[in-house]
């Protein structure tokens, strides 16, 4: 029985289970995976759609909810079923920064074009991607590296892909945008989904940290940005924060985020292998630290960037800094033995077993 309940726009045969997730839509640990479930396999659509009613977008830009449907769900089909940049990720990243907008520190701060422009880079910022890295499709002579020159590869195309999407009349949910809105709007976009390439990472945190130096706020503690460039880099550093919110988000949820992009790593190292090309850092499942990754990959990039946007919005993001290091002091409390001396028995967990991981890991 396809119940299709309208404020959902999706069909599921679990409504009000799926409803009861949805209703911590505004919350960091909203379970994507759960939505993924409910949703019968539709997660960027319903939490998407649901983030446009949130925030009214529809009224405001006269957005007809039924070409919304369409284009969501056309997006949503061109997500490749990967094991960790597929359409649930692009879900995870919408909704975590549908949750960062609501800082205090930013309460009307951002007009709502840039916020719609923000929740739309969000959903699409990962569209068609491959499963390997820009490096990879580079070191391949792929079509995509040749197409865009070996600069922001995926990120490119993932932006080609969105906009293409609009282009037909039943999807184009910015038909009754002005000209002048759509132009804002497609400039905000492109900044900030090419913001997400990994390569751009010490400049944009470096920015960032500046501006907290030279941090301007109104008398109730609200951030002043007045030029396009402190707006967009607040914007993109979201998107990328949104984007590395994996190791924040409750350590069951966290986990279950290992285990798809060491899965996605780890087939790039095989097709390495197969070519005799050099294997990626942490593709090699042969010899995977899983928990020596995750150390690294917060010590060097998650925690740096963290600590500086949760110093930008203080105290708005202690709650998810705090995470952030209960999972950073759990891992470096579980470090697996060194991969020479194999572990008498599989590594015992606390009641959170991840124990794929951990066997693939003992291979
Ligand atoms: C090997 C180290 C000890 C030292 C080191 O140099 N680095 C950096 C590194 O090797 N990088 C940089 C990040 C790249 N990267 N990595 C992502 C990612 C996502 C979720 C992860 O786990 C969990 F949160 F689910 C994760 O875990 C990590 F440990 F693999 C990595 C994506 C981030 C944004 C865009 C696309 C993905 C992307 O470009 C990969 C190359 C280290 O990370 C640790
Ligand atoms: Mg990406
Ligand atoms: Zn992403």
């Amino acid at each position: 029985n396809l119940l299709k309940v309208s404020e959902l726009g999706i069909e599921t045969q679990y409504p009000q289970e799926l409803v009861d997730v949805l209703s911590r839509i505004n919350d960091w640990g909203l379970d994507t995976f759960k939505v993924e479930e409910l949703s019968d396999q539709r997660p960027l659509t319903a939490i998407t759609y649901r983030i446009f009613q949130e925030r009214d977008l529809c009224r405001i830009y006269s957005i007809d909810q039924s070409t919304l449907l369409k284009y969501l769900l056309m997006l949503e089909d061109h997500y490749q079923q990967v094991p960790y940049h597929n359409k649930a990720h692009g879900a995870d990243v919408c909704q975590s920064m549908h949750v960062l907008l609501n800082a205090s520190a930013l309460d009307g701060v951002f007009t709502d074009l840039e916020v719609m422009s923000a929740i739309f880079a969000s959903a699409v910022h990962d569209v068609d991607h491959p499963g390997v890295t820009n490096q990879f499709l580079i070191n391949t002579n792929s079509d995509l590296a040749i197409m865009y020159n070996d600069e922001s590869v995926l990120e490119n195309h993932h932006l080609a892909v969105a906009f293409k999407l609009l282009q037909s009349q039943e999807r184009n949910i910015f038909a009754n945008l002005t000209t002048k809105q759509m132009k804002t709007l497609r400039k905000m976009v492109i900044d900030m989904v090419l913001a997400t390439d990994m390569s751009k990472h010490m400049q944009l945190l470096a920015d960032l940290k500046t501006m907290v130096e030279s941090k301007k706020v109104t008398g109730n503690n609200i951030i002043m940005l007045e030029t396009y460039d402190d707006r967009i880099q607040v914007l993109q550093n979201m998107i990328h924060c949104a984007d590395l919110s994996n190791p924040t988000k409750p350590l069951d949820i966290y986990m279950r985020w290992i285990d798809r992009i060491m899965e996605e790593f780890w087939r790039q190292g095989d097709k390495e292998r197969d070519l005799r090309l050099e294997i990626s850092p942490m593709c090699d499942r042969r010899v995977a630290s899983v928990e020596k990754s995750q150390i690294g990959f917060i010590e060097f990039i998650v925690h740096p960037l963290w600590e500086t946007w949760a110093d930008l919005v203080y105290p708005d993001a202690n709650n998810i800094l705090e995470t952030l290091e209960q999972n950073r002091d759990w891992y470096q409390s579980h470090i697996e033995p060194e991969n020479g001396a194999f572990s008498s028995g599989s590594i015992t967990h606390d009641p959170l077993p991840n124990t794929d991981t951990i066997q693939a890991a003992n291979i």
